[in-house]
Formats: C-alpha cells, structure tokens, sequence
C-alpha cells in the first residue's frame, strides 16, 4: 500500500491541480485511458479543429450569393486528421512526460482504478493507494444504446470517428444533440451525406424553443433528418451497413458506411465503484458534490474528498470543468477559506451550422419563473439581417433573443443562432456575470459599428423594460 498527501483520479481536467504548491508534497496522478482527458483527445479541441475546415468546405455554397464563385474540388481527409493528431497527440504526450518524468514529487499510474473506501483506491494490477486528500475526475463516456449489431466495426463514437482512415460516402448519426449538429456539420461540408436518425421531434432539443426549431429546420435543408425515428438494428452489408429505421412512415432500411452513435454521455462512477464506496449519487449516476466540490455521502461532505467536472457537474462542459477545477485547487490548499463553484450564468455553444450559443434561462424557463416569483418577462428577437453586417452577409437566418425582467431590467437569458453566435454572446455573458442590467448595457457603452455585436445592442434595446 502506497500512501501520498494527494491522489487525484483522471488526468484532464484534475491534471491542472498539480501546482508548484504541491512542489514539497506527494501527489499521485491516475489515469487508465489517454492522457490529457477527453477535451484534449477526443473532445472540444480535435472537433474544433475539424469544425475549421469545414467551414472553409462550405463556403462555396454560401458565396455564390454574393457574387463570389467558389469551387469546392474535395477535402484531403488523412492530411486534415493528420495535422490535427499530429498535434494534439504531442501535447498528450508531452503533458504526460512531464507529469510521469519530470517532476520529483508526481507519481503518475496508468491504470484504471476503483475505490476500495473514501480515499482509497485499487489499480488493475493490485495496487492499493491511499491519500490524505482524494480528488475525482474522471469524467464521462458515450452512452451506447442498446441496438442490435451496435458493436460492428463501422459504428463509432466521437472517441473514435475523428480518427478513421477514409471520409465515408454515407453517414448515419445517431442522436440529435450537441454531437450530432457538429459531426453533421463537419463531415456533409466535406461530402459525407449525412442521415440523422433523432428519437424525439427535434434537434438540440435542450435550447430556447425558438432557436431549437430554427435550428432543426436548417438541419432538414441540409441533412437528410429523420425526426421521431428510432434505430432498431444496424446489419454488415456488402458496402457498409444497413441501418434499420423506424420512423413516422414505418420501417425503412437505409444503407451508410459509417455510424456514429451520439446519445450522450454518462458519468463515469460506475466503473470507479463509487456507490459501493458510499458515495452519494445523483439519479443520473453523477457524484453528488456540495457548493465547495466535497463529495458527499449520506448527505453531508466527506473530509478530504473532492469532485469536478463531468463526473459530478450538472453540465458536461470544459469550461466548466475548468472553473470547478479552480474552486477544488483553492479548497485543497486552504480548509479554513473554502470557495464555491459559481453556476449562475453557465453559457454554452454548439460549433455546427449554424451555430447556436445559449446563457442563462430559455424562455420556457423565464416564464416558469416568472410564474414562481410574480415578475413579468419581456423578450426581444433581433435578427442578423436587420443589422449592417448582416446586410453585408446577405443573412436571413441568423437571430438574438434575449430575455429580461420587465420592472429591474436584469438579463435572464440570451439564445443566439449563426454566424458566430459563440462570440456574438460573450457580452451577455459578462454582463450578467456582473450583473449589468439591460438598459445600462445597451446604452452605457459603444458598441462597435457595424459590427455584428449590434445584433445584441438592437435586441437590448427592443426589450420593453419599465
Ligand atoms: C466530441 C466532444 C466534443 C466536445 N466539445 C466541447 C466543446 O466544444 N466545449 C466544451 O465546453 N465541452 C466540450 N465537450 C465536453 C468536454 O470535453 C468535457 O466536459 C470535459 O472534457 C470533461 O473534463 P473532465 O476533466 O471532467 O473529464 P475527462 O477529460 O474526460 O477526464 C477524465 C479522465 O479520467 C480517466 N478515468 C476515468 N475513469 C477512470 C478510472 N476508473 N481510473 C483511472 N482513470 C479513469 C479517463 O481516462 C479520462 O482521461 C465535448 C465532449 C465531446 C465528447
Ligand atoms: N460544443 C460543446 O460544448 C459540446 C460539443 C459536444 C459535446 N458536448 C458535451 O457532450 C455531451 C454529450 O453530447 P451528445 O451529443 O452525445 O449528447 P446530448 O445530450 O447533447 O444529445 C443526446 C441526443 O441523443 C438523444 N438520445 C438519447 N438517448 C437516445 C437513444 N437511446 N436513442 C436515440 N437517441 C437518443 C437525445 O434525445 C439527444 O438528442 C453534451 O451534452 C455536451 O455537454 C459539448
């Protein structure tokens, strides 16, 4: 048995706790997968990366519009994942010697591990670690449905689809979230038709109504979308894999390469052991964690125990995971002055075509809160094509609603769909992560012009407040 001051179980987000404080210290690291995490791997950074691309692949199809004639002659499929990997896995790499090499006090095991007790844990190999303080990160992984043939080889998941040899003819997404839009995106601007096969009516069902139904019917103009569609087998076939689709209009057989499974993302706590440990869990499966990220069981934090990110947080986002990873790195090194996590204004993006960026409350939760509490809720649609910039990008699609209480002006929320909508948000965001009411924000500042940030301004100022 092997005891350290500090063992800290995955090494994405939990990698970054290792400070120079620590320098005096002994810390254990654990990983049994990739080092670096999801994000770097297999997450936000190689779609990103893919996401690029394509929007240069689909600019053709945009420009001709304005006058610009474009020809898209293919995309060099193995040179773009390469220049990708290339990268990425050095940083891996590097980020692993460095921790397993280079540093006296880090000890870093390669193994899965479970829990054998609160701040304990066993390796794969048999070896038992305690620590005085335990901190978990590790993450979550692809849900895989229970569909028959689901484990052919040409079903993937994101962990893998980035990495295949050969940009596939047809493709078959499981799934209509976050995954889904941006693999659609990525791989129809390179040629891939694209097939989504969405088990409800609707994709990114978890955005403002308005922006979810704008969303999916420029999904259906540009992929082939199967709404309220469910995938009961998948079989090999001579050229592929024949996906059984059941549908609106009855069963249908669609023949594709490649399948990715998209149907979210569960924590991983299982494989961990933790509800045999005694940890608390959430009906989803995640950690239960307090505002400090203590873990708890039986309700009440465990000394020396701590969380973050997707395997305890109620949002599956780096972002997130980055700041909670901040709180516990605080928490750790002073017990007397604990911090909290701030979840108030969590924003999040999705990087497909169009993109879609959201803060705060959809309408449908303004209206339910201004039920709760008695305030009156106004809202406001700008669209892009009523600001100059959007006169410039010939939009007719791209639109801002944001949401406000009528009497104090405070921004609720704000749902951007578009050209950039991941960047066109970020003053909303800062502004009600210091809480700057509508009126001060639209008027108490320049905005550019003509930027496409007048989209915000135009919809601040169309907000009937009092
Ligand atoms: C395709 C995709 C795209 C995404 N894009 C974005 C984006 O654009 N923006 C965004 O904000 N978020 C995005 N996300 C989400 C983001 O990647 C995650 O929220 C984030 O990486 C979670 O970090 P984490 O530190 O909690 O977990 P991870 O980075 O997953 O780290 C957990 C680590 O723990 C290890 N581990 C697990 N169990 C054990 C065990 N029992 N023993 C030892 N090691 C273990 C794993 O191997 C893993 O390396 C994306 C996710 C995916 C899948
Ligand atoms: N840009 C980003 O920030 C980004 C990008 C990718 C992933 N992520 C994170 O990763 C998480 C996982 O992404 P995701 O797209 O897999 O999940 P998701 O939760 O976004 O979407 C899952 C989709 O699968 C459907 N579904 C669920 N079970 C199903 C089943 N059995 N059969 C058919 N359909 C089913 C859901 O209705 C939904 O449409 C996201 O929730 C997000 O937090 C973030």
């Amino acid at each position: 048995m092997t005891h350290y001051d500090l063992a800290i179980i995955g090494s994405g987000s939990g990698n970054t706790l290792i400070s120079p404080e620590w320098d005096e210290r002994s810390v254990v690291l654990v990983d049994g997968g990739t080092f670096g995490g999801t994000c770097l791997n297999v997450g936000c950074i190689p779609t990103k990366m893919y996401v690029y691309p394509a929007e240069l692949a689909s600019a053709p199809a945009v420009s001709s519009r304005l006058g610009v004639d474009l020809a898209f002659e293919g995309v060099r499929w193995t040179d773009i994942r390469d220049r990708i990997f290339t990268r990425i896995d050095a940083i891996s790499r590097g980020g692993r010697s460095y921790r397993a090499e280079e540093l006296e006090n880090v000890t870093l095991i390669e193994e899965y591990v479970r829990l054998t007790g609160e701040k304990s844990f066993e390796t794969a190999s048999g070896e038992v670690v305690t620590a005085d303080q335990l901190v978990i990160a590790t993450g979550s992984r692809a849900v895989i449905p229970d569909i028959p043939g689901i484990t052919l080889p040409q079903v993937h998941t994101s962990d893998t689809v980035m990495r295949i040899d050969e940009l596939p003819e047809r493709l078959l997404i499981i799934g209509g979230g976050y995954i889904a839009a941006e693999f659609a995106h990525v791989f129809s601007s390179f040629g891939t038709e694209v097939t989504i096969a969405v088990r409800s009516n609707g994709m990114l069902r978890h955005l403002d109504e308005t922006v979810a139904d704008a969303f999916t019917q420029q999904a259906a103009q540009q992929w082939d979308l199967r709404l309220d569609t469910a995938v009961t087998a998948l079989t090999a076939s001579a050229g592929g894999v024949t996906a059984s689709l059941e549908g609106p209009d009855g069963p249908v057989d669609v023949e594709v390469d490649v399948v990715l499974v998209a149907v979210g993302r569960m924590p991983n706590t299982d494989t961990l052991g933790a509800a045999d440990a005694g940890l608390d869990l959430h009906d989803d499966g995640r950690l239960a964690v307090d505002a400090q990220q203590r873990v708890l069981r039986d309700g009440a934090p465990v000394e020396g125990l701590w969380s973050l990110g997707d395997v305890s947080s109620e949002y599956q986002l780096k972002h997130v995971a980055n700041h909670e990873a901040r709180i516990v790195a605080h928490n750790l090194l002073n017990p007397g002055d604990l911090r909290s996590s701030d979840h108030r204004f969590v924003p999040a993006a999705v990087f497909s075509h169009p993109q879609a960026a959201s803060v705060g409350m959809t309408e449908e939760q303004a209206l339910v809160h201004a039920d709760a509490t008695g305030a009156t809720v106004v809202t406001a649609v700008q669209h892009y094509g009523s600001t100059a910039y959007g006169w410039a990008m010939e939009d007719t699609t791209g639109f801002a609603k944001v949401i406000a209480d009528r009497s104090t002006g405070r921004i609720l929320g704000a749902h951007v769909l578009g050209h950039e909508a991941s960047m066109i948000i970020q003053p909303v965001i800062q502004a009600m992560s210091f809480g700057l009411d509508a009126h001060t924000m639209a008027k108490g500042q320049y905005w550019i012009h003509p930027a496409l940030t007048e989209v915000i301004e135009n919809a601040l100022l169309n907000l009937k407040t009092d």
